[in-house]
C-alpha cells in the first residue's frame, strides 16, 4: 500500500502566502447561499440555510493511503501558518477555511482538502464573505451575485452497480452467518447504483433539491462527492465537541399515524437498540482520550427523516486538547464508527473488503470543513453519490447484526437511495 501526498505547488516553501480577507455581508440580498453557487469547483456544507458555500481553488492537497488524514493535517497546519489573514467577523468558519472529503478505506484512500477562492458563510443573522488569493493577486473587491439556475439532468436511467440485489442479499446472508459463528458482532454492508444521463449533470441541481427536501440533514458537495447526510461524525467549536450517532433504521410508510407506531416499535426493538449501542460505544470510546468530561445519553431518540427513521444519540464533550488536535484529527480518531464499519472495527473492516465487492471511495468517509483554529464539522458521507460528467454512483449501506434479514436489508438500502435518486429527477 502506498501513501502519497501531492500538494499544489503554491503551498511549497518559497511560494507566496495565501492572503485571506473576511468581511461581513449585509444579508438582505443573499436569500439562499446555494443560489450564489457557480459551476466553477463548487463546495457546499449547508443545513437549514446556514453553513458555507464556496468556489474556485486557491489551494488544495490530495492525499491517499493510511496517512491520508495526517498528511492533510500537516499541510493545513503549514498552510494556515503561512497565510496572512484579516478577519472582520471572527466566528467559527470565518478566515481561512478548507473543505475536505476523505476515503472510507486506507487503500487506495484517495482524499482531498481544498481551500476555495471565495467562501460565503451564514450563521444565525451573520453572513460573511471570505476571499483567498496569493499575495499580489487581488480578489478583495469581489462582488456577490446570483448564479444562473442549474439545468435538470437529462434522461436519467438507473442500473445495478457492483452487485445486483440478489447477489447483495447472499453477501448479507454470508455476513449474518459469520456473526452467528461469533466472528464479529456487527458489520455495515453497502451497495451502489449507477445513474446515467444523456448530458453532463450539473451537481447544483441535486444539491438544491436535497437542501430543500432534507433540511434537517447536512447537504454537502466536495470534489464530486455530494449528498445530504443525517449523521454528524464530529463538530468541534470553541472547546466543545458533539457527535450525532445513528444506527437502527426503519422505513417510513408515508402514513403519519402508522409511522408514529413504527417509531415506537423502533425505540423498543432489541435488534436496533443493540446495533445502536455498538455505534454509541465506539464514538464515546474514541472521544474519551480527548475529553475532560462527556455526556452520553442513556437512551436514544428517534430521528424522523422523510424516507426513514433512525435511532439517534447526541454525544457531547469538553475537549482538553483543542490547541494541539484539530477537528479533522478527531474525525480520524472516530472513523470508521460502528455506524459505517462495524464491531469490532478491524474484523468488520476486513470483512467489508473481503465480501462487499466494491471500493466505497469516499462514501461513508468524513466530509466537511475546518477553519484555521482547527474547529470544524465533519459529517459521515451517507446518502451520497459521486458524480463524473454524465454518471452518478449512488451508495447506501445497512448495519448487519445476528438477526438481520437479507430481504429487509435490501429494502432498507433502497430507502436510503431515495434522497439522491429523487434529487436527480425533475422538480
Ligand atoms: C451506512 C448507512 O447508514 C448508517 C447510518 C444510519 C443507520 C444505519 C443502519 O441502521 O443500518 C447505518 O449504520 C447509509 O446510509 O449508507
Amino acid at each position: 500500500m502506498t501513501s502519497r501526498a501531492t500538494p499544489d505547488a503554491a503551498a511549497e516553501p518559497g511560494q507566496a502566502p495565501l492572503v485571506v480577507r473576511t468581511v461581513r455581508l449585509e444579508g438582505d440580498h443573499v436569500d439562499s447561499l446555494l443560489g450564489l453557487l457557480p459551476t466553477q469547483s463548487p463546495v457546499t456544507w449547508l443545513r437549514r440555510g446556514e453553513g458555507l458555500v464556496g468556489w474556485g481553488v486557491a489551494a488544495e492537497i490530495r492525499t491517499s493511503g493510511p496517512t491520508r488524514f495526517a498528511d492533510a493535517v500537516k499541510w493545513w497546519s503549514e498552510t494556515t501558518a503561512r497565510s496572512v489573514v484579516r478577519d472582520d467577523v471572527a466566528e467559527p468558519g470565518t478566515g481561512l477555511v478548507s473543505f475536505g472529503s476523505f476515503a472510507f478505506a486506507d487503500d487506495p484512500g484517495d482524499s482531498v482538502l481544498v481551500v476555495p477562492e471565495i467562501t460565503i458563510g451564514r450563521r444565525g443573522e451573520t453572513t460573511w464573505l471570505t476571499t483567498v488569493s496569493r499575495a499580489g493577486l487581488d480578489l478583495l473587491d469581489h462582488h456577490v451575485t446570483l448564479a444562473d439556475d442549474p439545468p435538470a439532468p437529462v434522461d436519467i436511467s438507473f442500473a445495478d452497480g457492483a452487485l445486483d440485489g440478489e447477489r447483495w442479499m447472499t453477501v448479507v446472508a454470508d455476513a449474518v452467518a459469520r456473526i452467528s459463528a461469533g466472528d464479529l458482532e456487527k458489520v455495515v454492508l453497502a451497495r451502489d447504483l449507477i445513474a446515467t444521463a444523456t448530458a453532463p449533470i450539473d451537481v447544483r441541481w441535486p444539491l438544491r433539491r436535497l437542501a430543500e427536501s432534507y433540511p434537517m440533514c447536512w447537504t454537502f458537495h466536495v470534489d464530486g462527492l455530494f449528498g445530504a447526510t443525517p449523521e454528524m461524525l464530529v463538530r468541534r467549536e470553541r472547546g466543545l465537541v458533539t457527535s450525532r450517532v445513528l444506527a437502527g433504521t426503519i422505513r417510513r410508510t408515508g402514513d403519519d399515524s402508522r409511522d408514529l407506531a413504527l417509531a415506537a416499535t423502533l425505540a423498543r426493538s432489541s435488534k436496533d437498540l443493540e446495533e445502536h449501542e455498538y455505534a454509541v460505544r465506539s464514538v464515546a470510546d474514541a472521544l474519551d482520550p480527548h475529553c475532560s468530561s462527556m455526556n452520553v445519553p442513556e437512551a436514544p431518540f428517534v430521528l424522523h427523516l422523510p424516507n426513514v427513521m433512525h435511532l439517534a444519540t447526541d454525544v457531547a464533550g469538553v475537549v482538553h486538547d483543542a490547541g494541539t488536535v484539530t477537528s479533522l484529527q478527531l474525525a480520524e480518531a472516530l472513523h470508521p464508527s460502528a455506524a459505517v464499519g462495524g464491531t469490532p472495527t478491524p474484523v468488520a473492516t476486513a470483512l467489508i473488503s473481503e465480501i462487499e465487492g466494491m471500493d466505497r471511495g469516499r462514501y461513508a468517509g468524513p466530509v466537511g470543513w475546518m477553519d484555521a483554529s482547527g474547529d470544524g464539522e465533519w459529517g459521515i458521507a451517507l446518502r451520497s453519490a459521486s458524480i463524473h460528467g454524465d454518471t452518478v454512483r449512488l451508495f447506501a449501506g445497512c448495519g448487519i447484526v445476528a438477526d438481520s434479514d437479507p430481504e429487509a436489508e435490501l429494502a432498507e438500502s433502497q430507502a436510503k437511495f431515495v434522497p439522491v435518486r429523487d434529487a436527480l429527477g425533475p422538480a
